[in-house]
């Protein structure tokens, strides 16, 4: 599926020729580099293979200062995670982040907030592109969750097939659009659906919690919490245990999980974008996202 259709120049001009060492391929070390520096990456998107752990990559996200989800970034690690969907030494990802104490801050607010209803349409489409190719990848896709992580942010965990959290009192996790004065989309709520339950995410969804990983464990939104210095390695253990399923049987099993709930989204992807810049759009969220970019601001001080 060619990604990079449709994105704006800029975009594709950020995509250039990964920096990758040459004639590596993923996974793969140089002829002649000895180890070699098997990983490839783009400005916002760095990838290595676990060099303790065969057929596993490692994604860190790396969109300072807090992993929100631009355009740009989207893009990024859509094709990511198309070369590692199509490069058969891989098995599983972990996916992590490099910006201290935030996995991910979610949707980037600005992509939503005085853009025009194109521009919102264009981002729209990669934020379900996104949750899509995580959601139904083939590969084994941990959550190694070493930050806070609201809205677009525990989307993108609850999309793993797994999730191990740091026990850190800061690193709540949750769909806390309704904080916002937005809404989840109907399939960021089948996946809570799916993950604790109708009852808990109803009350979840319409408080806009955000679980402290006590609650997040209790609840079911992650599987593991583990001290901050084993979130890595008790995804890597994790990882092991799922690869040794045979792919093809395993493979199988997920999608029969979830491609119902792929196939509600996959079904009205173009009606669905048309639902969510006409709520964007809308006066009153302009201004509730304004008052909230400002609440953000003034928290600095
Ligand atoms: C009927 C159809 C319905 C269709 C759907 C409807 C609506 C669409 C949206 C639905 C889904 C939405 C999903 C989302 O993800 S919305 C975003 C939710 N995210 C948050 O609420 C997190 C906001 N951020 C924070 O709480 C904090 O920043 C933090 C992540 C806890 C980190 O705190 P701290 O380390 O203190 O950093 P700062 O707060 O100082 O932030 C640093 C700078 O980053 C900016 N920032 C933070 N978060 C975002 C973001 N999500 N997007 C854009 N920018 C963000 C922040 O303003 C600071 O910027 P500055 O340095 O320029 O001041």
């Amino acid at each position: 599926m060619a990604l990079t259709v449709g994105l704006r120049p800029l975009t594709r001009a950020l995509l250039r020729p990964w920096a990758r060492v040459p004639g590596a391929a993923l996974g793969r070390p140089a002829a002649g580099s000895g180890d070699g520096v098997r990983c490839f990456g783009s400005p916002r998107v760095l990838v290595e293979p676990d060099p303790a752990a065969v057929g596993v990559a490692v994604m860190k996200m790396r969109n300072p200062p807090v992993n929100s989800l631009s355009l740009e970034f989207l893009t990024e690690l859509l094709i990511s995670l198309e070369k590692l969907e199509n490069d058969k030494t891989f098995r599983g990802i972990i996916i992590t982040s490099d910006c201290p104490g935030i996995f991910s801050a979610g949707l980037d607010l600005l992509e939503m907030y005085g853009r025009d209803p194109a521009h919102c349409a264009e981002y729209w489409k990669a934020v379900q592109e996104l949750w899509l190719r995580v959601y139904l990848s083939n590969l084994v896709v941990i959550g190694a969750i070493n930050g806070i992580s609201p809205a677009g942010g525990c989307l993108l965990s609850l999309s793993c097939d797994y999730r191990v959290l740091a026990n850190n009192p800061k690193y709540a996790i949750g769909l806390n659009e309704t904080l916002l004065g937005i809404i989840a989309p109907f399939w960021f709520k089948d996946v809570l659906v799916n993950t604790i339950g109708h009852r808990a995410a109803e009350r979840a969804l319409q408080l806009g919690f955000l679980f402290p990983p006590s609650d997040a464990l209790q609840v079911g939104i992650v599987d593991q919490v583990v001290p901050e210095d084993q979130v890595q390695s008790t995804a890597r253990s994790v990882m092991a245990q799922w690869l040794a399923i045979p792919d093809h049987a395993r493979q199988l099993t997920k999608n029969l999980v979830r491609k119902p709930t792929a196939d509600r989204l996959l079904q009205q992807r173009d009606a669905d974008i048309q639902n969510f810049v006409r709520f964007i759009s809308r006066d009153s969220i302009q201004k509730s996202l304004h008052v909230y970019l400002e609440k953000l601001k003034q928290k600095k001080g």
